[in-house]
């Protein structure tokens, strides 16, 4: 057995066999070939192949998830029959005398353009379609063995170097028990995806993918950060005990569902969940969540070719905030960029992703992208309790651009007749150190604040979030983030306004009675964190962590606030 630690990343324990997720290269070279007609025969096998890899798919998903989900694949065979495609491939190798997969290469990118083009947003569709074909039939074509990580229909933990937040998305929990990567911290996306669908996750490990060969038996100990390679039999009987041991705890958790959250002297805080997609909202319910603090409307932006409509971008807005019944839910606009990519936007590359165009710098420069979101919301806004959170605020003068874009559009949609709710209240995240420093200023404008702390630490800290190599610097509990949460707290309180907080940080045990002390009205993290911190509130006394925020903010390093909340015994 081989033990390896990374960073746990998500609660859980999963025990199968590994498989490995590796990104295909795709440069194709021009060869000059001898035999135009070998070649022919290579194309019409590697498009045989495709076409009974796809029919096995087509079957699976149409016995597992239904007619509509099994279209796609129906569509995919077509494109493998249609002669308008394969003909001009076929002509290709034999006019240019040229090798099968530059040939194909060549014809499909001429179609993708044509089809990215279009009008219509049907054939605007297909290029994606294509694309994913033409990768299918050359990876027969070039040798190469990739299975994409939606395809995977086995009991198997993935094994990669990392993993994209739509690699993420595309995990079938039924059979990806869990995942563990080489780089990657707990503030990752797609770490906070991992969370989400509740599939246990080790991230950051810096070697995995060397250790462990495909098919080995693999742990992934999401609560200690363990990895196990080949364990013993009585490892696997040790780690599935300790599986089991968890879901009673989480049953016990469970029955504080429907409690609400109280200190032991009678606190009242609000525990919010983190949601990127509207499914997300059952595990919110299921966990007892109190509203939603944080939903991040940039999933719906990914995995698709081109900007979300208004209408689609309504409907789902529309369905979380019927869904959550009345109960708060905070939408935050767009925040693109950093490791949320948007191929089709075509942003250039930047030197710093994570301190460049992304966020609200980019919706105030893109107003078409950020009017439709805005108009979307308005819209939804009369179908719930909708509060709307801008992203990534630095200065107060992109607080009010923004702000004057959303009543602008709000006067706009009242104008053509549209009802637009009048109690949506207005804040912004806290992530960006500027901000926290000047939270008196902002507070006289804007209806609560909401602190982004995976973002806040790594600006305050100067250390990526992303990067395992200096996830020592990366310190929540370091006093100098507790004062400028204490700061923004404060600063809200005395214009008789709310503090929420959205990060990671809120959902972190041992954070907890210290937010609990600064006065932290609402706490919004993963679905699955809440009833743990539910439990862990209603033993606390605020009082008493009132005084041991106080001590917290006179000392002088992380490890010693750590020590000093350990010594609580919570
Ligand atoms: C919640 C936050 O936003 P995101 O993780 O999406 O950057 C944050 O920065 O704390
Ligand atoms: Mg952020």
């Amino acid at each position: 057995m081989t033990k390896i630690s990374g960073i746990a990343a998500s609660a859980g324990i999963a025990i199968a066999r590994a498989f490995i997720l590796e990104h295909p290269d795709y440069t194709i070279k021009k060869t000059a070939v001898t035999d135009v007609e070998a070649e022919v025969v290579k194309l019409e096998e590697a498009l045989d192949k495709s076409k009974a890899e796809l029919q096995k798919i087509k079957e699976r998903t149409l016995a597992e998830l239904g007619e509509k989900k099994a279209e796609i694949f129906e569509s995919h065979l077509l494109i493998l029959d249609d002669p308008e495609l394969i003909s001009p491939v076929k002509d290709k190798i034999r006019e240019d005398v040229v090798n099968a997969d530059y040939a194909l290469n060549e014809v499909a990118t001429q179609f993708i353009a044509m089809f990215e083009n279009m009008k219509s947003a049907y054939l605007q569709e297909r290029a994606a379609d294509m694309r994913d074909v033409t990768k299918r039939v050359l990876n027969h074509l070039l040798g190469i063995h990739y299975v994409s990580p939606a395809e995977i229909s086995e009991e198997v933990v993935v094994i990669a170097e990392d993993l994209t937040p739509s690699d993420t998305a595309q995990l079938n929990r039924q059979y990806v028990k869990g995942f563990t990567t080489n780089i990657g911290g707990r503030t990752s996306h797609s770490a906070i995806m991992a969370r989400s669908l509740e599939i246990p996750a080790v991230v950051g490990t810096k070697n995995v993918l060397t250790q462990v060969k495909s098919g080995d038996l693999v742990i992934v100990d999401g609560l200690s950060g363990d990895v196990l390679i080949n364990p013993s039999d009585a490892e696997v009987a040790e780690y599935s005990a300790k599986s089991e041991a968890y879901a009673k705890q989480i049953a016990e958790w469970r029955k504080l569902r429907d409690e609400p959250t109280v200190s032991v002297d009678g606190k009242h805080v609000e525990l919010a969940a983190n949601i990127g997609t509207p499914n997300d909202v059952t595990g919110v319910i299921e966990n007892g969540g109190e509203g939603v603090g944080l939903y991040r409307t940039e999933f719906l932006y990914m995995g698709r070719d081109k900007l979300p409509s208004e209408e689609i971008q309504y409907n789902a807005y529309r369905t979380v905030l019927e869904n959550m019944n009345g109960k708060p839910v905070v939408v935050r606009t767009l925040d693109i960029g950093g490791d949320k990519e948007l191929p089709y936007l075509d942003l250039p590359k930047e030197m710093n992703p994570f301190l460049g165009f992304r966020a609200i710098r980019l919706c105030l420069e893109r107003q078409d992208i950020f009017r439709t979101q805005l108009r979307a919301l308005l819209r939804a806004s009369v179908h719930g309790n909708l509060r709307i959170m801008f992203p990534m605020i630095a200065t107060l003068t992109e607080f009010r651009a923004a702000r004057d874009l959303l009543l602008e559009e709000k006067a706009k949609l009242q104008e053509e007749g549209q009802e637009v709710s009048d109690s949506i209240q207005l804040g912004i995240m806290v992530e960006i150190p500027s901000t926290a420093v000047l939270a008196d200023q902002f507070a006289k404008e804007v209806d609560f604040f909401s602190i982004g702390t995976n973002d806040l630490i790594q600006y305050t800290m100067a250390a990526d979030r992303m990067n395992e190599r200096v996830s020592y610097l990366y310190q929540p509990y370091n006093p100098a983030i507790l004062r400028l949460i204490k700061n923004v707290i404060d600063a809200a309180h005395a214009q008789g306004k709310w503090t929420g907080m959205c990060g990671e940080m809120a959902g972190d045990a041992t954070a907890i009675p210290l937010l609990l002390g600064l006065g932290l009205d609402e706490f919004s993290m993963s679905a699955t964190s809440i009833l743990p911190a539910r439990s862990q509130i209603s033993k606390l006394s605020a009082e008493e962590m009132k005084t041991l925020a106080a001590k917290a903010l006179d000392l002088g390093t992380a490890e010693e606030v750590v020590a000093l909340v350990r010594a609580i015994g919570n």
